[in-house]
This record gives C-alpha cells, structure tokens and sequence, in this order.
C-alpha cells in the first residue's frame, strides 16, 4: 500500500504568505492531519478536499498554528456534513489541555448540549512512545520532544521510518542516534528557523552541523516568509513547499 505525505502548509507561525505547517497523510484506507492550524481548512479546500474526507486528526501540541483549525473543521463537520464526527488522536496529555485551554472558549454551546470534546470529536487516546496503527499501514510513534518547556509536546514517527519533527528544539543526539542510526529513517521533516535565536524550534545554523548523510534525508518545513532568500544555503538540505507530495512507502 502507498502512504503519502502531502504538506497542507510550510510557514512558521507568524508567517504571512505561507499557510500553517501541518500534513495531509494520504492512503487507499483514509486521509489523516498531523496538526490542523488556524490555516489548515483554506489549504484542504484549495485541493479540493471537504472536512469529512478527513478521517482522522493528529495533534502535536496546542499552539494556534497546530490546532486554530480545529473549531471550523469541527463546526462545519456538525453544521455542513450532518454532525460527522472525525477522530481526534491525542495523547493523554494533549487531551488534558485541548479542551479546556483552547477550544472550550469558542465551541462550548451548553443550549445546544454541547459541553465537551467528545460532542465533537471522536477521540482515540494513543500512548507516548508506542507504536499505534492510525488506518491500516499506517502506523504513529508520538515521542515527546521540548518545544516550550513544561508544555507537553510530540515529534512523530511514521511507519519508524520517516519522521516529523513538528515543532521542537534542535535534537542533534536524536536525530543522529535514535532518528538515523537506530530507525534509518529515510525521510525527516524538521522545523527550520531560519534566522535569529532559536529558543524553541530548530535553526537553520544548527541544522547544518549534521552530518552531510542526514541532511539529505531532510526537508525543511515551518519557515519564515524569507525562505527566498536561504535557497542554496540550506547544505544538502531542501525545502519542502506547500502542497507537495512525498511518497513514504
Ligand atoms: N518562548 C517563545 C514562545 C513562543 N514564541 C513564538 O510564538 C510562536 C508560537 O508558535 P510556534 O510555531 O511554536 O512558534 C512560536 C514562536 O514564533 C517564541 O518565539 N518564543
Ligand atoms: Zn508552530
Ligand atoms: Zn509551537
């Protein structure tokens, strides 16, 4: 069966002209998101895909680029597609605060009955560090990794072959070790920042002290609106853009 990877989005947080970084896994046996930002449904709609083609929801942490989408997506499922529930995969920590810490403020309609989480979504509780098939061949590993620190955060393995940083801190010993020489994963999508202090995502100067043979297995995403001017600056390292498609197996 052939697994897809399709970037709904490539831009950092604040970035103007590019969308929300978050994906589109793509298979015979369904569509599932890593991340849904505030961004995530204008991209969906510009492939031509309507909130219930999706089947399922990955939450890597709770900022508005990674979840902002998640209150339209669960209001149009209830008001446009006859209150279809898609599932929304979170570990227990992600599902302590998801609720109560962002989307309660627009979506909680005691009039209509609907109080909490689960009167939207269906949600699979999935456990860090263990294997979990999401649709058939096509399994997550939610492995946590610092973003912001006491915040729970997750970078995912898919199929442990191919890994999504979502947004972290540079790793170099995880990456190195446990990313290339453990799981010789022949894919990795990092975060990039490209310019100026990176406190709590990977820069682009820290990305380029890896070794040549991991940089070629790496596509940048969650960039600034200057990616422009970094092109043939990022040592064997590409950028990956909006909408494009990889292949994982
Ligand atoms: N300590 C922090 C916390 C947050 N930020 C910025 O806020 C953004 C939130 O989404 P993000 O994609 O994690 O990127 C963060 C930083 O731009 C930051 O720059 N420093
Ligand atoms: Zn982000
Ligand atoms: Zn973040």
């Amino acid at each position: 069966m052939s697994l897809q990877i399709q970037m709904l989005g490539t831009g950092s947080a604040f970035a103007k002209t590019l969308y929300n970084t978050s994906a589109l896994v793509r298979s015979t046996n369904g569509n599932v998101l890593i991340d849904c930002g505030y961004s995530t449904p204008k991209s969906l709609h510009e492939i031509n895909i309507q909130p219930d083609q999706i089947d399922g929801i990955i939450i890597s942490h709770i900022h508005a680029d990674h979840v902002g989408g998640l209150e339209e997506m669960a209001f149009r499922l209830l008001y446009e597609f006859n209150h279809k529930k898609t599932k929304l995969f979170l570990t227990q920590s992600i599902a302590a605060i998801l609720w109560e810490n962002t989307l309660k403020g627009g979506m909680y309609n005691p009039s209509d009955g609907f109080t909490r989480i689960e009167d939207y979504f269906e949600i699979v509780l999935i456990d860090e560090h263990i294997p979990t098939e999401i649709l058939p061949g096509f399994t997550v590993e939610m492995i946590t990794t610092m973003h912001i620190p006491h915040k729970p955060n997750y970078s995912l393995f898919i199929n442990d072959r191919t890994f999504y940083s979502a947004d972290t801190q540079f790793n170099a010993e995880l990456l190195m070790q446990e990313v290339v020489n453990k799981r010789n994963c022949h894919t990795i999508l990092h975060d990039c920042q490209l310019s100026g202090y990176g406190a709590i995502h990977a820069t682009l100067e820290q990305l380029l002290t890896l070794p040549h043979d991991i940089q070629e297995r790496i596509y940048l995403m969650h960039y600034g609106d200057n990616m422009m001017n970094y092109i043939g600056k990022t040592g064997s390292m590409r950028f990956i853009q909006q909408h494009e498609v990889l292949t994982l197996s």
